[in-house]
């Protein structure tokens, strides 16, 4: 079987904001956890594989990004997309730049585009400059991300600082013409030596307006709103019609890694409908406590999970990550707590839980390992760029979503339940 779209989505939430995007659009979507060692089975429109990438060293993400590259070549994919974060979140060193090289050498052409814009959501590009609702990037809170904190909003800027290759714009005037002008616009970009161009996008137009002047190109880089724009150059038509997943059962949990703004908000609104709730805090992680403090997570859980959704949780305000973050440092702190969620996660799932709801990016890459998951099923939208997925296994497996730390409405862990039932 041979795909159109062929997808490398630098985290696994980013995987399924993408495949949600595209399910949304019309097409058949399947997500798989990291690059598959056997050919695809499936009969679908696009792959999206997911790799937990996004703040690894450069080095690394390469050659995960390549070898994403050449499974989906082998599976026939027409055109590749590497998705990254809407906030364009990335490390001084990357990865977004380094990964985008390396897959425009591997597929021997000189021009790409990138843009993280994805209206829904409230992140639009204007003159290069992105903006997360009515704020610049930097202004938004994603400054005091813990791994990947961003403070310049200029996005030729910031992508300039991670490639050899030249950046230039595709503004909204250019986009507002539509394909012809855009195409006018990339030959003279090319003919300038650029080889990478920050796109602007103000609304789900300009997206449409993007999409078919984007046929035929290599590569695409991109936050998962250009999808939008993509399914039409394939013939597809848009279907809000998300493939239906088997019946839910079992308990339901959730899981919340993620210290965004958002999320903060998220947790006080759970705590606030007097359900259950455990905060870890990492400092009882140090020192090789982390078991028995899971343990002690999973004994509170037990006896409360019959009643309905538990939260357990290491959000945090930005202060407080950053004074565990001076006492462990950055990438220990966040490996630590992400190891212990896992184990929450996958200790919530052997009591019984079938219905979870994990938040963070790379939180979510963690605990979907220690699940041993290998493919998801994308369903309905919870929120844009927020689906249930399904995950096969025993006793009819396990319906799980994966939250972006800055997705969802204040009240996502009680609603995401609700359109489950
Ligand atoms: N209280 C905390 N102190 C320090 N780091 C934390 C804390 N809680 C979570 N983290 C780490 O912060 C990171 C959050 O990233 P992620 O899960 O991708 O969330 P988001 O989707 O908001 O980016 C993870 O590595 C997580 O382990
Ligand atoms: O594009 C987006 O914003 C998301 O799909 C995404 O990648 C979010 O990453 P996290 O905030 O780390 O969950």
């Amino acid at each position: 079987m041979t795909i159109q779209l062929g997808c490398i989505a630098d985290d696994f939430t980013g995987a399924t904001d993408l495949a949600n995007n595209l399910v949304r659009s019309g097409m058949r979507v399947v997500q798989t956890i990291g690059v598959p060692t056997t050919p695809l089975a499936a009969d679908v429109h696009a792959v999206v594989v997911a790799l937990k990438s996004r703040t690894i060293p450069a080095a690394e993400a390469i050659a995960q990004s390549l070898d994403a590259l050449k499974w989906l070549q082998a599976q026939g994919a027409q055109q590749i997309y590497f998705k990254y974060c809407s906030t364009f979140d990335s490390t001084p060193e990357g990865n977004i730049g380094p990964v985008t090289e390396a897959l425009m050498d591997a597929l021997h052409t000189d021009f790409t585009i990138a843009t993280p814009a994805f209206p829904d959501n409230g992140r639009t590009v204007f003159k290069g400059y992105l903006f997360a609702g009515n704020v610049l990037l930097n202004e938004s809170g994603m400054q005091n991300h813990p791994l990947t904190p961003m403070t310049d909003a200029n996005l030729v800027r910031v992508m300039q600082a991670q490639t050899k290759r030249k950046v230039g714009l595709i503004d909204y005037k250019t986009v507002a013409l539509g394909e012809a002008a855009i195409r006018e616009r990339i030959s003279a970009l090319r003919a300038e030596g650029v080889g990478v161009a920050v796109v602007d996008a103000t609304s789900n137009e300009d997206l449409h307006r993007m999409g078919p002047a984007l046929k035929n190109m290599p590569l695409l880089t991109a936050g998962s709103g250009v999808a939008i724009g993509l399914p039409a150059n394939f013939g597809l038509k848009p279907s809000l019609q998300a493939s239906q997943l088997p019946a839910a059962h079992g308990l339901q949990a959730v899981v919340s890694g993620s210290c965004s703004l958002a999320t903060n908000a998220q947790v006080a609104h759970f705590k606030s409908t007097g359900r259950p709730a455990m905060a870890i805090n990492p400092a009882a992680l140090m020192h090789g406590q982390s078991d028995a403090m899971v343990q002690q997570v999973l004994a509170w859980a037990a006896p409360l999970l019959k009643d309905g959704p538990v939260l357990v949780y290491s959000t945090a305000e930005p202060e407080a990550v950053k004074a565990v973050q001076a006492q462990l440092g950055v990438a220990e702190a966040g490996a630590l707590v992400e190891h212990a969620l896992a184990a929450v996660a996958r200790g919530l799932v052997g009591l019984g839980v079938q219905q979870l709801v994990v938040a963070g990016g790379e939180t979510s890459g963690a605990c979907v390992q220690a699940l041993g998951i290998a493919q998801l099923q994308i369903g309905p939208q919870i929120d844009p760029g927020v689906p249930w997925c399904h995950a096969p296994g025993d006793n009819g497996g396990v319906h799980i979503t994966l939250k972006s730390g800055n997705f969802g409405t204040e009240d996502f862990f009680t609603k995401a339940f609700t359109v489950l039932a």
